[in-house]
């Protein structure tokens, strides 16, 4: 499917999807739990199918939105993890709670991710893993895990550290796991401990040291997803660049660490502001300035925030952008290319990026979407401040986290041709 915007100023109000990382963890909780659990507002995307279909691999029964799990068993020897990295590295080790010989697939950039984090533990334990060609995938790998104590990189993903902390509680013995580099993404850590506590899972964490209790136990849980703020940052960013956007289905007290859009948008002297009475965040146009911001934490913004920062004032500087590299696409290059040809002025330093704002954007042009359902988003945004049409190819890869974002983005005026 490929895109044509004409520029357009978009307004009006969106209902944000329900959030990925939620839906994931949720979903997995529960099939960890002996029970039924009641998850409402699951996202409806590639990744969380993925998700899905694994945990039915291991014998989790679902339901819409009941699922019961608590009953591990292998049910099928092929996982296709498809593009979600979060699929594939949570799941993992929660394969290896079983004995079973379980291979994992994937598909578009998902086998070029880095796994090695995962490696050097199955070294240190003598777990048995099997690459089948020279990509990460297809890998089998075959139980069981092991508890005791463990070494491992926070600087890669923090997602190998979620898919630990998901199975080594349903170990008999204890876990130690210490951090051996700083831990980046920090927030999805905070989250996936979130989710842990409400399903009745404990697990202390003191500066780089993680205490795991073995033999504990998954209960199940009525919860609801809410709202995703990685996705309402595109939504924010079309606010400050059009016109006033109104966001509802955000939680205030959300522990989602991707909420620092907030504090960012604030930091540009984005006019955003949240009203209490109907639980809402409205976004007003408003002339931003460049900052300083640091993408250690919080990678998703990236794509967005540059696209931010092509329509400041002055200068942007975006700090620890090296991971940006190994996700859907290399999302450095991937919106280095991306503003060149806007005729942005961008320069790559090292692990900063430096971007200097201007008023409009090159538009007649066709973009790659790179595979990749941020970099597709990234560019319809910008499209909204182009001096002529904008297409993306290949632009239904929002389907990985988003399928209704073009629809949406209709709803808010946009004017949208599909070919
Ligand atoms: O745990 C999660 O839900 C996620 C963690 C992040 O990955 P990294 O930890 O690799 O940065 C993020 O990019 C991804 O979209 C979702
Ligand atoms: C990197 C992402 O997801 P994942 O790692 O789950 O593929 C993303 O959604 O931007």
């Amino acid at each position: 499917m490929n895109i044509t915007i004409t520029p357009k100023k978009l307004s009006g109000e969106v209902s944000v999807v329900s959030s990925k990382s939620l839906s994931h963890r949720y979903l997995i909780a529960a099939g960890l739990s002996k029970g039924t659990s009641v998850i409402e507002n699951i996202l409806d995307s590639d990744d969380l199918d993925a998700t899905k279909e694994a945990l039915k691999s291991l014998g989790v029964i679902i339901d819409g939105n009941q699922i019961t799990g608590g009953n591990l068993k292998t049910v099928k020897d092929t996982i296709d993890a498809k593009e979600s990295g979060s699929t594939l590295r949570f799941m993992i080790p929660i394969a290896m709670l079983l004995r079973d010989k379980i291979t994992f697939t994937g598909q578009g950039r998902l086998p070029k991710r880095p796994l090695d984090v995962y490696f050097d533990i199955f070294k240190q334990k003598h777990c048995y893993y099997n690459q089948l060609t020279t990509d990460y995938l297809p890998l089998e790998v075959k139980g069981q895990l092991k508890p005791g104590f463990y070494q491992v990189q926070g600087d890669i993903s923090s997602q190998f550290l979620t898919g630990l902390l998901f199975a080594l509680p349903l170990l008999k013995k204890d876990s130690v796991i210490e951090l051996i580099t700083p831990l980046e993404s920090k927030g999805y850590i905070d989250l996936t401990m979130d989710v842990l506590k409400s399903f009745g899972i404990q697990i202390v964490h003191i500066d780089e040291f993680i205490y795991i209790k073995g033999s504990q136990s998954y209960l199940p849980q009525s919860v609801t997803v809410e709202g995703d703020y990685s996705q309402a940052a595109f939504w924010m960013v079309a606010g400050l660049i059009g016109n006033h956007i109104e966001l509802f289905n955000l939680a205030l007290d959300s522990k989602q660490g991707d909420k620092k859009i907030i504090d960012i948008i604030k930091e540009m002297n984005g006019n955003i502001t949240y009203k209490s009475l109907s639980k809402s965040y409205v976004v007003e146009p408003s002339l931003t300035k460049g900052a300083t911001i640091d993408l250690m934490h919080v990678p998703d913004l990236g794509p967005i925030l540059m696209v931010l920062a092509a329509l400041s004032e002055g200068t942007t500087k975006f700090i620890n952008t090296s991971r940006l590299r190994i996700k859907e696409s290399d999302r450095l290059q991937a919106m280095y290319e991306v503003l060149i040809k806007f005729d942005v002025d961008m320069e790559i330093l090292g692990d900063e990026a430096i971007i200097h704002g201007k008023k409009i954007l090159k538009g007649h042009q066709s973009f790659d979407s790179y595979g990749d359902h941020r970099i597709t988003m990234a560019i319809a945004i910008a499209a909204i401040k182009a001096d002529g049409p904008v297409t993306i190819l290949n632009a239904g890869v929002v389907n990985k986290s988003y399928p209704e974002f073009f629809k949406v983005y209709q709803s808010l005026g946009g004017a949208i041709h599909e070919s």
